[in-house]
């Protein structure tokens, strides 16, 4: 009966990706001199979109603007579909968020628009994360949900304001603050990515593998405001989703409390040891390296000890184990990020050839508290200079857990200066 369920439900998934993969639109693109006229903040009369997610922090933000002299309307971007084939929408998250999207807009006397970006979100996000974790590495599509999603195809989308022939201005809720650095001799000014308020909300991990020209257009009315203080707002303005729950889960696939077994839907099981990494012995069975992380208990049957996942060897299709969490091959110092990208591409810290490296801040996953690090470039190919590049991190202290796949970025203080994945660890 179980396997039926799941049967059914993986042929439902596969009629929704390809009725999403059929949907297809297009609006005016921006070009890069567009980007360069725009200013440092909205005037009074400029377009503004919001990207509404019928969560809190989207309907203060859209308050917060509301309440300032813009042309301002919302967008909310479905990209996952989960409606049933039946046609009784049983379980369908999104229904329910566009719902409160449109509810607070009412509110709020907004436009809003629903935009359909499944077909974006499966090809490149999901479906690359899918690769990813098929072969062991675990992916952080939140963070390329940003880059490409909201900061990507949405953007793409988003009008040309007639008039100023300004670029439409994209706000969201994220924790993230922005500022800009002006060049004395050109005038020409870049947009810098900072930290918010709210460190404990601190978003900026998720967005620092946007580009330079999305950061350039985004507006974050969150950065002065904490937490607490969005949900006193949200509750004096009698705004609708004011004691909604943070949203946990992947970006806009939902709250998943089984994430091994959604993921199962789409990927194959793949059986293979679980192996002792000291002794070399195969201690238990798993069904598919995608079920582990590094560093988790790998809960094997009939151990006196707790073992932990330390390695996924892809070509063995094995998990690596050791005892105890804080065995030292648990930790490493270095990571190598062979694809690093800067948000200014072409203008990487000081310091980064020199011998010394330059000292920087590295977070490894979201919510760490940042560890200081010293950068170095190494193995340079000509031509991934001036997009990515591959940089060494060294650790001034040694890290649990760093996972392979997941995103490594780098901050000067509070400026959030790119990211890249991390390829290996030592
Ligand atoms: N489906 C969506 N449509 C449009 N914008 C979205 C959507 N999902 C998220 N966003 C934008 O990205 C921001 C950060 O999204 P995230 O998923 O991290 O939610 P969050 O921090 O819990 O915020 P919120 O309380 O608004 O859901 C949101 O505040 C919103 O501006």
């Amino acid at each position: 009966m179980a396997s039926m369920l799941k049967l059914a439900s993986m042929f439902r998934r596969q009629i929704c990706m390809r009725r999403a993969a059929q949907r297809y639109f297009t609006r005016s693109f921006v070009t890069s001199s567009e980007l360069q006229a725009q200013a440092h903040s909205p005037k009074p009369g400029d377009k503004v979109v919001i990207g509404m997610s019928g969560g809190v922090d989207s309907s203060v933000s859209a308050m917060l603007l509301a309440n300032q002299d813009y042309d301002l309307s919302a967008v909310y971007m479905r990209n996952w579909d989960t409606r049933d084939e039946s046609g009784t929408d049983k379980g369908c998250e999104w229904e329910k968020d566009w719902e409160d999207v449109q509810l607070v807009c009412k509110k709020l006397g907004l436009p809003c628009e629903l935009i359909d970006l499944s077909k974006e979100y499966w090809t490149r996000v999901f479906e690359p994360s899918l690769r990813q974790w098929e072969v062991g590495v675990s992916p952080n599509p939140d963070v390329w949900c940003n880059r490409e999603i909201k900061f990507g195809a949405l953007l793409e989308r988003l009008p040309i304001n007639a008039s100023s022939n300004q670029a439409t201005w994209f706000a969201t809720g994220h924790y993230a603050s922005k500022g800009w650095s002006t060049s004395h001799e050109t005038q020409y000014s870049r947009p810098k990515l900072l930290r918010p308020r709210d460190k404990n909300k601190d978003q900026t991990y998720f967005l620092s593998a946007i580009s330079e020209s999305g950061l350039r257009r985004a507006l974050f009315p969150l950065a002065n405001s904490t937490k607490p203080e969005v949900r006193e707002l949200a509750k004096k303005y009698g705004l609708s989703t004011a004691e909604r729950p943070d949203s946990v889960g992947i970006c806009f696939v939902g709250e998943r409390t089984r994430f091994g077994g959604f993921l199962s839907e789409y990927i194959t099981p793949k059986p293979g040891p679980i192996v002792n990494k000291l002794t070399g012995e195969v201690i238990g069975e798993h069904e598919g390296l995608w079920n582990f992380t590094i560093g988790q208990n790998a809960r094997v049957a009939g151990m006196k000890e707790k073992m932990f996942v330390v390695k996924k060897d892809a070509e063995k299709n094995a998990i690596l184990v050791v005892p105890g969490s804080k065995h030292e091959s648990l930790f490493s110092t270095v990571l190598n990020v062979p694809e690093f990208t800067w948000i200014w591409k072409d203008s990487p810290p000081h310091g980064i050839d020199s011998p010394e490296g330059a000292t920087l801040e590295l977070a490894h996953r979201y919510r760490m508290s940042p560890v200081k690090c010293v950068v170095r470039r190494y193995q340079d190919s000509p031509e991934s200079q001036g997009s990515s590049m591959s940089l060494k991190i060294e650790c001034q202290s040694p890290q649990q857990a760093v996972t392979p796949g997941q995103v490594a970025a780098l901050w000067d203080g509070d400026w959030c200066l790119g990211s890249g994945i991390i390829e290996s660890t030592s």
